[in-house]
């Protein structure tokens, strides 16, 4: 079952009430990097290598972008805390769906901390003002989990 906003909002460090929906917690925009050369993926992680990112956009500095249709890497602006027993689960807020725009995203572990990254894809130009709230993070409560994430995306 989803964890309700009223105990979900506890996970995330909210920076106004607008963020706290009916089921879930709207992200705001924190950093957007443009991406640059290709990345490596292997099974071990040995050769994991991210690609390089260029800082095109920051809310604590900028007031808007105009980004012309590409993909992008968006730092969120609001830290999350995934508890020991739950999972987290991110969307784009249907707004940014309906500018022709989309978010690519994967699953927020048990024991995860930190200002999640996603796939920023834009299909038509937009222009994103500080702080926007982009996407919306809904908790699941976890059974049986296998241990809480201790990976290098951590940030304590
Ligand atoms: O779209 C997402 C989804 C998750 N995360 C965060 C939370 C998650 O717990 C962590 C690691 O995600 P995942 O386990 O999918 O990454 P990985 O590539 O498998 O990394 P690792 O090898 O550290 O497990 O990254 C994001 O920043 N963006």
């Amino acid at each position: 079952m989803l964890i309700g906003a009223k105990i979900s909002k506890n996970f995330v460090k909210v920076k106004d009430n607008i963020q706290i929906q009916q089921c879930g917690i709207d992200l705001r925009v924190g950093k957007i990097y443009k991406i640059v050369g290709k990345g490596t993926i292997d099974f071990t992680n040995e050769k994991r290598k991210l690609p390089a990112y260029i800082e095109v956009f920051d809310s604590e500095k900028d007031v808007k972008i105009d980004l012309e249709p590409g993909v992008y890497i968006v730092k969120t602006a609001d830290k999350i805390k995934v508890p020991e027993n739950v999972a987290g689960f991110a969307y784009p807020r249907s707004s940014l769906l309906r500018m022709g725009a989309t978010l690519y995203t994967a699953v927020h572990d048990p024991g995860y901390e930190g200002y999640p990254a996603y796939l920023l894809h834009v299909l038509n130009p937009i222009t994103i003002y500080k702080h926007a709230r982009i996407a919306q993070i809904v908790f699941v409560e976890c059974r049986d989990v296998a241990g809480l994430y201790e990976g290098i995306y951590n940030e304590r």
